[in-house]
């Protein structure tokens, strides 16, 4: 039985899509003054066992209570004090910073709403994000994507009548870079010491083993592990999961294209005196702190070497965007349309796309990268949302453009994956393909060949072999200078 001090128990929930049992008995708890970490691989159940905590999904079997009395549904949800940061931001992009917050929060209401609206969001942003500059009145869709994580977070912890009980965090600092993720995980500290409890999901092991007080593993729809969060390590964290450490040095497999041709540059702009330049075969990383022209330089350098009046078979530049949902995926089709959308040209014959061809691309990428799913031909959004993530890596990994651009792609993949696809980008890389990798993760800028900080749109500093390291990207994304 829970105790007086549980905000939600769920006690054996089972739920299936069709075929996929994606909750098969979990079982979890969660006590006041609590922070959990939740991980586990890609389609794991993490996502659905928090649509059963927040009432979005009713369990086809088992039971959900909260503060000890059964309830299930939305607004009991809420009553109870449960909210809820979704992977997939859900503000409206065309109302403001402040109309979503009103969106958000019943209470606010009557004569100047709008003004007390603002007041509190404002003073949220401020003290979770101190030194932010998002302002209320600005429409969300003008908005970064690590802004509109900002304030979807600053929107579920603030008070309009009620203080929240639960707060679920699904890959929150998937888009924030290390200073704002980092202002994050100690405004969560504080937010536990003061009693409130804190549902922490991410694919970044140190931040769930540093912020955790109890981590619960899941793997294939069950819970296999639930233990302090001192009883874990990296490695054990990972093999509890189902996945191997590879040990690799950070240098291993660096390669060393300083003789290769150019096959992508852009002058130097906004008062730096350094050009941007990417040889062949050459892995490219792109730091700094999140919006400072990492994902504007990678649109021009797409802009520029993919414009062509003329139709052409072999496009030269691959895209992985950065925002899935709104750049990504095409939400109405297949997973393997989804797929291998970016090179059909390259399926065709005799001017159609040969269904035998695409299933043998599709099946390989399915094997190469686990993707998740009974079937390929299910719609792309009945993966979850690293798996999802997957199927954008595969459109760009396996068609044939020499240069594969990406803005931060592995937002919401798990370790095990993030481990072969950084196999795939090196071989790929030894075979002559460039990488350039916008990555708000230190430990994949540190596994690149040559990495360019930006401060305010401009590149600070070029790093290349062991000058490539943290402290170094820090200094000179403060500073402008490298260390
Ligand atoms: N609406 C849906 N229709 C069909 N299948 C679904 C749906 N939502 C989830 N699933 C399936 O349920 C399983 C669990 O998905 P869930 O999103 O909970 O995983 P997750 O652990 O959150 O993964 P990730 O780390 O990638 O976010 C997956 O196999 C997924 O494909």
């Amino acid at each position: 039985m829970p105790g007086t001090n549980t905000v939600v128990s769920v006690q054996g929930v089972r739920i299936e899509f069709g075929a996929v049992k994606a909750l098969n008995g979990v079982d979890l708890e969660v006590g006041a003054g609590e922070a959990i970490g939740l991980v586990g691989h890609n389609g794991a159940g993490k996502s659905t066992i928090v649509n059963v905590i927040n009432g979005v999904l009713t369990p086809h079997q088992g039971s959900i209570s909260y503060a000890g009395e059964a309830a299930s549904g939305i607004s009991a949800a809420r009553a109870a004090g449960v909210r809820c940061v979704f992977q997939e931001l859900s503000l409206c992009p065309n109302l403001t910073v402040a109309e979503n917050t009103r969106l958000m929060h019943a209470g606010l209401q009557g004569f100047g709403w709008r003004t007390k609206a603002s007041g509190l969001v404002r003073k949220k942003l401020d003290e979770i994000f101190p030194g932010n500059r998002i302002e209320a009145s600005s429409q969300v869709g003008d908005l970064s994507i690590a802004e509109r994580q900002m304030v979807e977070i600053a929107i579920n912890f603030l008070t309009v009548t009620e203080r929240p009980k639960l707060v679920i965090l699904d890959e929150p600092t998937s888009s924030l870079d290390a200073g704002l993720a980092e202002q994050l995980l100690a405004y969560v500290r504080r937010f536990v010491s003061e009693g409130g409890s804190v549902l922490f999901i991410s694919h970044i092991l140190g931040e769930i083993l540093s912020t955790a007080d109890r981590i619960v593993v899941m793997k294939d729809g069950k819970v296999v592990a639930s233990r302090p969060a001192d009883g874990f390590s990296v490695r054990s964290l990972v093999e509890t999961m189902g996945s191997v450490v590879k040990e690799r040095s950070k240098a291993e497999g660096r390669s060393n294209a300083s003789s290769a041709p150019v096959v992508l540059d852009l002058p130097a702009r906004r008062g730096s005196t350094i050009d941007f330049r990417a040889r062949r075969g050459e892995i490219i990383g792109l730091a700094g702190l999140a919006g400072h022209g990492q994902t504007e330089t990678l649109l021009d350098l797409f802009g520029r070497n993919c414009s062509n009046w003329l139709p052409t078979r072999k496009a030269s530049v691959a895209f992985v965007a950065g925002d899935r949902s709104l750049n990504g995926t095409f939400p109405l089709w297949s997973i393997l349309r989804n797929l291998t959308i970016g090179h059909l040209r390259a399926l065709a014959s005799l001017g159609t796309v040969d269904t035998g061809r695409e299933d043998a691309v599709g099946a390989d990428w399915k094997e190469r990268i686990a993707i998740k799913t009974p079937d390929l031909a299910n719609p792309i959004l009945s993966l979850s949302g690293g798996n999802q993530q997957k199927v954008l890596f595969a459109r760009a990994l396996s068609g044939d453009a020499e240069t594969v651009l990406m803005d931060d792609p592995m937002r919401g993949v798990d370790i095990g994956t993030k481990q072969e696809v950084y196999s795939i980008l090196r071989s790929e890389a030894a075979a002559g393909r460039t990488f350039i990798w916008y990555s708000t993760e230190m430990d994949e800028i540190c596994l690149c060949d040559r990495v360019y900080v930006f401060r305010d749109g401009a590149i600070v500093a070029e790093l290349m072999g062991d000058e490539i390291s943290e402290d170094h990207v820090l200094a000179a994304s403060f500073s402008g200078e490298a260390a």
